[in-house]
């Protein structure tokens, strides 16, 4: 008997709204089999105007041929940044990012009032200035004028959905500035240090000791006005949500949950399904089919070390962050500042490209000669050092090579992403495998240095897109109302070469790094 494929098979697109670009993917509902894709780069900086990401992403649906054969869509994003409205739907100002380090101070004050443990226990994480309470802390404080001009806090994919469905400022969308439509999913609502993964409900008590304001979430029974939420395909009037002055959260829904269907706009057909959207991390867990025993390392603008796991996770200590997933389960999670941007920065001083970077650092010996890098360039997250600098030490005439750079700038950031990945482990997270995926896995000597620093077999998936997928996944999931398991596959593995020497000159580093700092 033969298998034909469908002439016109279901198709769902997923997005992926990251830090450096927005990647639109398209495909097939039942197999899985990618039918078309588009990509299309994001603005420079840690502060960026929303409308960008828009931009970005209408020019990525276009080069991805367009929705018009689509069934579904769900938009999986950057964690973390404040995208602030107003009552008309615009934004306050520009979005600040999960690596803007401004909130630094913030973070500090806000644990000095709730204590760290405290907020382990009732949202899973410590805040660091990666976090949206922090930013909004630094509002209050910063931007006085702006705080109280805030009627709605939303995430970056929270605020891409919202537009998706036609909803945005007056000028530019088709049902207005319907703040009670917004919604988020657990997983990203599980980065603002005012949800609780375990309770599954916002703290609004974290959210007004924040920002100063009391908040709601929208669409609830207690909410300030009295118009409906969903959007139907037609154009309400529109309304501001602030009746009562409380500032709307989005509505937190659950993975399968959709997010309501599309009006026509721009290159948005009408009629297309929605769904939750996720936090990036948690999408690469569901593109990646990611089960118990799986470490993810994501190499992309950030480094994250990260396991699904049943129950929630909770480290007073704040190295993990106990985040929730996009598919009902938990997401412990290690972030650091400093991943592929480190290789490409080294890579412009050497004046060579990705595939040339390879090859110098594969010709170094492990241990780089004694070189090493701790890649502070951007402060740091994971640990908390957010004015800390890099430092390359074990310069001799010997050791200062081309060769040896390229692999201490690796071995650098591999080393602290494998700190990452045994800070998951402590909390008694079963680790069989690591799945290298991020931008930065592509490079074959960052392949080769990872078998040397994780003590478990490294696999690297086949070349994708994988938190695009995830969402691409979630879409179909909103779809059908069952979860798609398209399988994996798989492009490389290696056992594990255990190289001590790597992990101790990095030590001998940071040490020395931190008799630098004031
Ligand atoms: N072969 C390679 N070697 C090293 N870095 C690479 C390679 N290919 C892409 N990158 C880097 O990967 C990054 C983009 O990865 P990606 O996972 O898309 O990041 P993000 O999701 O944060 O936008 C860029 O910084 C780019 O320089
Ligand atoms: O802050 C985190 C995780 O907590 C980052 O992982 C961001 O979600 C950005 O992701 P990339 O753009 O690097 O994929």
């Amino acid at each position: 008997m033969t298998t034909e494929t469908p002439t016109n098979p279901t198709l769902v697109a997923g997005v992926d709204s990251s830090t450096q670009s927005c990647k639109v993917v398209v495909r097939e509902a039942d197999t899985g089999r990618l039918v078309r894709q588009g990509t299309a780069k994001h603005p420079e900086g840690t502060e960026v105007p929303p409308e960008a990401w828009w931009e970005a992403l209408v020019a990525a649906i276009e080069a991805a041929g367009g929705l018009d054969d689509v069934a579904a869509i769900s938009v999986a994003g950057q964690q973390h940044g404040l995208v602030a409205l107003d009552s008309d739907g615009a934004v306050v100002r520009d979005a600040l990012l999960w690596n803007d380090t401004r909130s630094a101070r913030a973070a500090h004050d806000l644990i000095d009032e709730v204590g760290a443990a405290e907020y382990a226990r009732r949202t899973g994480s410590v805040p660091v200035a990666s976090f949206t309470a922090t930013k909004l802390r630094w509002l209050r404080d910063a931007e006085p004028e702006n705080a109280a001009r805030v009627a709605a806090v939303a995430l970056p994919h929270d605020w891409l959905t919202w537009r998706l469905l036609g909803y945005g400022t007056r000028a530019s969308s088709a049902l207005g500035p319907d703040l009670e439509a917004l919604v988020t999913d657990r997983s990203d609502a599980s980065g603002t240090s005012y949800w609780s993964p375990a309770d599954e409900a916002y703290d609004l008590d974290l959210f007004e000791r924040a920002l100063g304001r009391a908040g709601r979430e929208a669409g609830g029974a207690d909410r300030g006005d009295a118009s409906g939420a969903a959007p139907t395909g037609e154009s309400p009037e529109s309304v501001t949500s602030t009746a009562d002055g409380r500032v709307v959260l989005p509505r937190v829904l659950q993975a399968e949950e959709a997010a309501g269907t599309t009006v026509a706009h721009g290159p948005v057909p009408a009629g297309l399904v929605v769904g939750a959207g996720a936090g990036d991390n948690a999408g690469a867990a569901l593109g990646l089919d990611a089960t118990v025993g799986d470490l993810v390392i994501s190499i992309g603008t950030s480094g994250t070390a990260f396991a699904v796991t049943d129950a929630p996770v909770t480290d007073g200590d704040g190295t993990v962050a106990g985040f929730a997933d996009a598919a009902g389960g938990f997401l412990p999670l290690v972030a650091t500042l400093n991943a592929a941007r480190v290789l490409a920065s080294i890579g412009t001083l050497l004046g060579v490209d990705h595939d040339e970077f390879a090859r110098l650092a594969l010709a170094a010996q492990p241990g780089s000669g004694g070189l090493s890098l701790v890649p502070y360039f951007e402060g740091e997250r994971t640990p908390d050092l957010p004015d800390a600098t890099a430092t390359l030490s074990g310069l001799t005439l010997a050791s200062t090579t081309r060769e040896n750079l390229a692999r201490a700038a690796i071995e650098g950031m591999l080393s602290a992403l494998a700190d990452g990945a045994a800070a998951v482990r402590d909390q008694g997270v079963e680790v069989r495998r690591a799945l290298l995926i991020g931008g930065a896995a592509l490079n074959p000597a960052v392949q080769a240095v990872a078998a040397q620093v994780f003590d478990v077999p490294v696999v690297v998936p086949s070349p994708g897109e994988y938190v695009a997928d995830g969402a691409a996944r979630q879409a179909a999931w909103a779809l059908s109302g069952t979860r798609p398991r398209w399988g994996l596959s798989t492009s490389a593995s290696f056992d594990p070469e255990p190289q001590p020497a790597i992990s101790a000159r990095y030590r001998e580093a940071q040490a020395l790094g931190s008799l630098s700092r004031p």
